[in-house]
């Protein structure tokens, strides 16, 4: 049960004020507002780095019901800048739960409203686009006055637009460090990589935790270094592979990220980018990036392999993509999205380099596209034939 129930707005640039609960810290927060479709998953997307500055809506509309639990993080805090959902169940059970979601989200400092009507809220931000928004919450009893729609609407209006930030370099780590847990199972929870048979150098611009892990559970150690790490010292580690990870922001203005990827590629060196990873190298690479109308957030998007015509549902968070018709000769379509008919997946033709859109690691969501881990292995296993 909620202690208190305070009140909260929910205001978008454009005008529209939806009133609900607040269910989180108190005070307000800004961002750009998204819609994910994930049935489960709520504490992963929560701390996923790459929501960071986006208020998440959850169309699914009972979010809370299992609560929170120690493992199912991405990153070791909350990173999305609010939540909306529809519904928060009075019980949360589960025999791995260790508090609720509301608790979760006010020990995080995460401003966060429920009774929202997440369907007309998704309809919207689907027919006009993603638009900046503000949650505002308000004491609970006293009735909301003009002014307060009015404050929020304001707030919305200044938060800073997603095109054109990098926030890659704010979400980094600042040190070097070494990853060597392996996915969680049930009964034994996470394990060790033992006799690692490759030494992958990863680029942190916000990774996910389940990256690391699904590298580490297929013989990766891997050396987790921060977003500006020169190319000349990633290389001086000698890596058998090099990853680009996951990230928020807009992937063009990351001028450093690049450049060392770039060079990194140049030499040969087996590398796999994901999301953020995957524009980086399509920017490094020639191509160039667009901002998405409402991009792809959920966790049953259908992709097509252009090489097998296989389908896969994937899970997906993107607001930009890469241009298709900007692609230089070496970079080959290896994946579309059958929602939108979106580029997925490139492939260098000319180096042991390839990289995908969407979240093989899903954390949430399903593994349909998994083996493009076992992908990255195998030029790693190539090279060091
Ligand atoms: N998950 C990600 O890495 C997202 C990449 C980038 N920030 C985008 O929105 O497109």
């Amino acid at each position: 049960m909620l202690p208190i129930q305070e009140q909260a707005l929910l205001a978008l640039a454009d005008g529209t004020v939806f009133q609900g609960i607040s269910i989180g810290a108190v005070g307000h927060t800004v961002g750009e507002v998204v819609f994910n479709t994930s049935l489960t998953g709520y504490q992963e997307i929560l701390t996923d780095p790459s929501y960071a500055r986006q208020i998440v809506t959850l169309t699914y509309p009972h979010i809370g019901s299992y609560g929170v639990n120690a493992e199912d993080v991405e990153a070791r805090k909350v990173h999305a800048a609010g939540l909306i959902i529809k519904d928060l169940p009075i019980r949360a059970s589960n025999f791995r739960e260790t508090m609720t979601l509301s608790q979760y989200l006010q020990r995080e400092g995460t401003v966060a409203i429920a009774n929202i009507d997440t369907r007309q809220l998704t309809r919207l931000l689907r027919t006009k686009g993603a638009q900046n928004g503000c949650i505002l919450t308000l004491p609970a009893g006293e009735s909301i006055t003009q002014a307060d729609r009015d404050r929020a609407i304001e707030l919305a209006q200044a938060a800073p637009s997603m095109a054109g930030l990098d926030l890659a370099q704010v979400v980094t780590q600042g040190g070097i460090t070494e990853w060597t847990e392996t996915e969680w199972a049930l009964g034994t929870g996470f394990g060790e990589v033992k006799d690692a048979k490759y030494h992958v150098v990863a680029y942190d611009y916000g990774v996910k935790r389940n990256i690391l892990r699904m590298l580490a559970s297929r013989g990766c150690r891997v050396t987790v270094v921060p977003a500006k790490t020169p190319a000349a010292d990633v290389l001086a580690m000698n890596p058998d592979g090099v990853f680009l990870s996951n990230g928020p922001g807009d992937p063009e203005p990351c001028d450093y990220a690049i450049e060392s990827t770039r060079q990194i590629i140049e030499t040969g060196v087996p590398t796999f980018g994901i999301c953020l990873g995957h524009q980086i190298m399509a920017l490094a690479s020639g191509a160039r990036t667009f901002k998405m109308k409402f991009g792809h957030h959920g966790g049953n998007h259908p992709v097509k392999d252009l090489d097998t015509n296989q389908v896969s549902i994937t899970s997906q968070n993107h607001g930009f993509a890469v241009d298709e018709k900007s692609l230089p000769a070496n970079l080959r379509p290896t994946h579309i999205s059958l929602f939108d008919g979106t580029l997925q997946g490139l492939a260098r033709t000319d180096k042991p380099a390839f990289c995908f859109q969407g979240h093989p690691e899903a954390s949430p969501g399903p593994h349909d596209i998994a083996y493009l881990f076992d992908r990255f292995t195998a030029l790693m296993e190539k090279k060091n034939a």
